[in-house]
């Protein structure tokens, strides 16, 4: 095969054959990552739960919604700009917590928050960072970003990292409240899945080391998150920290009024990719009968097999109020680092932009409604 011109550098130094450049589309990351990685981080990356029965339906669920399609809207001028929690952002796509992106590019987080501060939209960084939340604020010191939280067993762990983002100027805290235990990778567990010796838990360097003993799982002691996290945990969460609080991995209409009656400022509806329960709903499945039981009073956002900009263009029609990519965020860092998931993002904001002048004659991202959506193929 013969070499592209422009083919990138390959960060793991592969003689790479990569033919099919320019990158058009989100997959063509996604193919360029798949053959570059190792298989272990490729599978870790790639892996939903189970028969990955959720993990495939994310993306499935876009494909059996239709649009309908308006014309003669004079679309000759577009504006993809939105607000979140009050924060103006480019267009309504931010980066999802994912763990680990030193796997995927040598300084990994810092790339993904130089790429999101160039493009100016939200970064949630995930606590499973490889680089510190210090490393990542020094990086791109103007960049808009909330961090993702889990509960430990050991609570002082969790107060500690909280106080350490807030006195960073993170602008929110994102709890994620779909991993009481750790869903079931059938891959991650053939492969031994292990973080090689050179990278860590970059947030926790020395902080378990008294606490646990036992085979490490995904950069940790085992058992070092808490089960028992409920609901008046929110009220915990809120008495350390004046910041916003954003509920990650809420799938039902119950648990988003819970959400709002406990008074936090927005929910993810997410699955956290299907790598936790399989056989839930997609989430862009889930999505209506959260948006109708919040009517508005905290803001609804979603996660979870967004590929392509019509898709945003359908999650915010069904009442998102921005949403966010986990896998494709990595593929582009696998590709380029921070120029790399700039490619990313500009791919699905052109796609993004296209979508809203073709498909609904929609000139800015406030004229998206549910009116663009074909109920009666639901
Ligand atoms: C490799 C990987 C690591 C993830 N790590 C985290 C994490 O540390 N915290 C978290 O809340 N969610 C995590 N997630 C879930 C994502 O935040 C998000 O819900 C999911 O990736 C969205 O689906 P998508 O990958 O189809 O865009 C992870 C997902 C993947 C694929
Ligand atoms: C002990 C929980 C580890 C989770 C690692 C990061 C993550 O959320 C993932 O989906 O992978």
């Amino acid at each position: 095969k013969q070499r592209h011109l422009s083919a990138p550098v390959c960060p793991f130094r592969h003689s790479c054959h990569c033919t099919k450049m320019p990158m058009v589309c989100l997959t063509d990351f996604e193919e360029y990552a798949k053959e570059h990685l190792p298989k272990a981080t490729w599978d870790y990356y790639a892996a939903g739960a189970d028969e990955c029965c959720t993990r495939d339906d994310n993306l499935l669920a876009y494909k059996r919604i239709r649009l309908r399609p308006r014309m003669l809207r004079d679309v000759s001028v577009s504006d993809t700009r939105t607000t979140v929690l009050g924060t103006e952002i480019s267009f309504p796509v931010g980066i999802a917590p994912t763990a680990f992106h030193c796997l995927a590019w040598p300084d990994g987080e810092m790339s993904t928050a130089r790429a999101t501060e160039a493009v100016n939209t939200c970064y949630i960084t995930s606590t499973y960072s490889t680089c510190s939340v210090e490393e990542i604020v020094a990086a791109a010191p103007n960049g808009y970003r909330w961090f993702q939280l889990y509960v430990y067993r050991n609570r002082k762990v969790s107060e500690q990292i909280v106080h350490r983002v807030e006195a960073l100027g993170y602008k929110a805290l994102v709890l994620t409240v779909d991993v009481p235990y750790t869903g079931k990778r059938r891959n991650d567990i053939r492969n031994q899945f292990r973080l090689p010796p050179h990278l860590k838990v970059k947030n926790f360097d020395g902080v378990f080391e008294q606490e646990n003993s036992g085979l490490e799982e995904y950069g940790v002691p085992p058992n070092t998150l808490d089960p028992s996290i409920s609901w008046k945990d929110i009220y915990w969460l809120q008495s350390l920290t004046r910041l916003p609080i954003i509920i990650k991995g809420i799938l039902t209409k119950e648990d988003a009024e819970l959400a709002v009656e406990h008074g936090v400022q927005g929910i993810i509806v997410s699955n956290h990719g299907g790598r936790q329960l399989d056989g839930g709903p997609a989430t862009i499945d889930a999505l209506l009968e959260i948006v109708d039981t919040v009517q508005g009073r905290i803001e609804v956002y979603l996660d979870g097999g967004i590929r392509t900009g019509s898709d945003v263009l359908k999650a915010l029609a069904l009442g998102a109020k921005c949403v966010f990519i986990g896998r494709p965020a990595i593929w582009g860092l696998a590709y380029k680092g921070e120029e790399g998931l700039r490619e990313v993002l500009q791919i699905l904001n052109d796609e993004f932009r296209l979508s809203m002048a073709l498909a609904a004659g929609c000139r800015n991202v406030s004229e998206i409604n549910r009116n663009l959506i074909q109920f009666s193929k639901l």
